[in-house]
């Protein structure tokens, strides 16, 4: 008999009887989405052929057996919710992007978790990866709590063919849930859930934020200070290690993004250099040494593909090369055939 314990989290609904150490399920299959009065939780239980849903509704958890089809002019891969499709869902695309140049980054300080919003470049970088990636399917949105990185998502979004509307979830108390309720299924087809984590913050740069880069240098020594940024496992003073940061920010992915890779969800997460570099660590297994030489530039989507349990890297969508992006696997290509279709 299996039991399915949900706890919310971030606005999202995680079974953790289903998910194992590596943040992967291992007796099946589950989407959540999101209703009028709730949140609807279907479950493939690919072990014993038995499939079934339980539905949440404002904290109680209803079970019952038929699920309501959602109709989407372009299903998203993620949306193909037959039964063979289901058995076949563990495919999705991952989008990583870091936010566009920030006011700090411009004036060379030190940023670290302090909340600085985007320059008039930053503006410009974040639309710009939004075209790059503006034929790739997202599903659900992850953002660091900080204003760079949501700045960054939701004005890529606007570029998106799609049109779906990306919509903060917001995880402050009961009532401002239910006060954001939407009150139309068509409407939720429309649009992207949104989840901030603070788990994806920049590391925490301990002392040095608000300082000058180039000034730090010439006062504690080059070395010194490259040591800060890039060695993996030496903190700035009173700050976040890579390795520190790390920990929070794969901790985070794997229980939380991960398994809704594996249920067929196409991600994207707008974050930071370095929680993306320890992320990307994760993700290409990079050592401590290769990853002390990875380094990301604002504003430059990546994008992952996740099949049979695996990460594949595809570089950065960009307008010539895309075709070789989604010749890669069939579900994208079918879904870019669907929405020229659509909009042509
Ligand atoms: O927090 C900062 O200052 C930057 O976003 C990342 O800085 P770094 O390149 O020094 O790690």
């Amino acid at each position: 008999m299996a039991t399915a314990v949900f706890h919310q989290t971030a606005g999202t609904l995680q079974s953790r009887q289903f998910i194992n150490n590596s943040g992967v399920s291992d007796l099946g299959n589950f989407s959540v989405r999101l209703f009028p009065r709730g949140v609807k939780v279907d479950i493939r239980l690919s072990k014993r052929g038995n499939y079934g849903s339980v539905e949440r509704k404002f904290g109680v958890i209803q079970a019952s057996t038929s699920s309501t089809p959602v109709f989407d002019p372009v299903s998203s891969p993620s949306n193909d919710n037959t039964h063979e499709s289901r058995k076949k869902s563990n495919e999705a695309a991952l989008i990583l992007i870091r936010h566009g140049e920030s006011l700090w980054n411009e004036k060379n300080l030190f940023t670290g978790c302090v909340d600085v919003p985007l320059t008039k470049k930053g503006v410009e970088e974040a639309i710009e990866a939004g075209k790059r990636i503006s034929n790739i399917p997202v599903d659900l949105i992850f953002t660091s709590s900080l204003i760079r990185a949501q700045m960054t998502a939701m004005l890529a979004m606007t570029q998106h063919r799609r049109r779906k509307v990306p919509i903060i979830i917001r995880n402050e108390s009961d009532q401002a849930r239910t006060w954001s309720q939407i009150y139309s299924e068509d409407t939720i087809k429309q649009s992207i859930p949104v989840i901030a984590a603070w788990q994806l913050n920049e590391r925490m740069y301990g002392e040095l934020q608000g300082l000058n880069k180039q000034e730090t240098a010439d006062r504690f020594g080059k070395e010194k200070v490259h040591e800060w940024r890039r060695s993996y496992d030496i903190p700035p003073p009173n700050g976040e290690s890579l390795e520190m940061c790390a920990q929070r920010a794969v901790a985070y992915f794997k229980q939380n993004i991960e398994p809704q890779l594996l249920s067929g969800k196409n991600v994207m997460i707008a974050a930071h250099g370095n929680s993306l570099r320890s992320i990307i660590m994760y993700l290409d297994q990079l050592t401590s040494q290769e990853v002390i030489s990875l380094e990301l530039s604002t504003g430059i989507p990546m994008l992952y593909i996740f099949k049979e349990g695996k990460f594949i890297r595809r570089g950065s969508p960009v307008a010539p090369t895309e075709a070789g992006v989604y010749a890669y696997t069939r579900r994208l290509a079918l879904y870019r055939q669907k929405l020229d279709e659509m909009l042509h």
